[in-house]
């Protein structure tokens, strides 16, 4: 049986698909040392917030550096791009009214102002969580024994061993993961977007 489309010129807008999703966009860029706990908090976030049924979805390595930027490495001109698609990527999710969580080292300042930009430019919401956690700490962590290699002169331009990180200076969350738990990390996260009104209170 054939479904009569309605079919309504022009573009659907923001205000319309916020509408219709009961919620706004949001970039919650999550910034840090490798171990530092980025992927941890945005996994955790990510399940707390689709159990309220917010729509979300989360970037990292796993589903960006293995596929659109597999032709990038860790050299300086790398990273950049790496972060300037990364950004563009978050840009359109956020766009689409989604609650998009980044994890990515994104070590340069410039990088990050820049991801930053491309949404507030948009009139989109964006914040960065310096998810920050001692070289030693990290070191200790070595979930993937990267920080071994790295110091064996194995793996070349690790970031916080031959490779610089540019910590935050005015990020809206600071969140130290040797201090606290992953769940306290994304109770911190919440908070501040319901406080700021990025959320409101009542999904799930
Ligand atoms: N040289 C070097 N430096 C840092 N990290 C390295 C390197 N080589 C491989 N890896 C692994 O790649 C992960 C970091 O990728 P990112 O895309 O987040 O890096 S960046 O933002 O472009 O700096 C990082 O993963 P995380 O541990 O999840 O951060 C490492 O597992
Ligand atoms: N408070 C915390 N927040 C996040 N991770 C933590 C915390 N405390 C300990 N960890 C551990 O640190 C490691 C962080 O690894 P991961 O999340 O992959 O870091 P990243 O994505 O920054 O490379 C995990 O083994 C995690 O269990």
């Amino acid at each position: 049986m054939a479904t009569n489309i309605t079919f309504h010129p022009g573009s659907v807008n923001i205000e319309e698909r916020v509408d219709l999703l009961q919620q706004r966009g949001i970039t919650i860029w999550l910034t840090g040392l490798s171990a530092s706990g980025k992927s941890t908090i945005a996994c955790a976030l990510e399940q707390h917030l689709l159990h309220q049924h917010r729509f979300t979805y989360r970037l990292d390595g796993d589903n960006v550096r293995f596929g659109l930027n597999k032709d990038l490495g860790f050299d300086e001109k790398s990273r950049n791009e790496n972060i300037r698609r990364i950004g563009e990527i978050s840009r359109l999710f956020t766009d689409a009214a989604c609650i998009t969580l980044t994890a990515f080292i994104s070590p340069y300042r410039a990088d990050r102002a820049l991801a930053r930009k491309i949404h507030e430019e948009a009139g989109l919401n964006f914040i960065e969580v310096f998810v920050d956690a001692p070289l030693e700490v990290v070191e200790q962590r070595d979930p993937k024994g990267l920080y071994r290699k790295a110091r064996a002169g194995e793996i070349q331009e690790f970031t916080g061993i031959s490779a610089p990180y540019e910590p935050p200076l005015n990020a809206e969350l600071h969140i130290k993961t040797a201090d606290c738990e992953v769940k306290e990390a994304v109770q911190m996260i919440t908070d501040y977007l319901l406080e700021k009104g990025y959320i409101t209170a009542g999904h799930g």
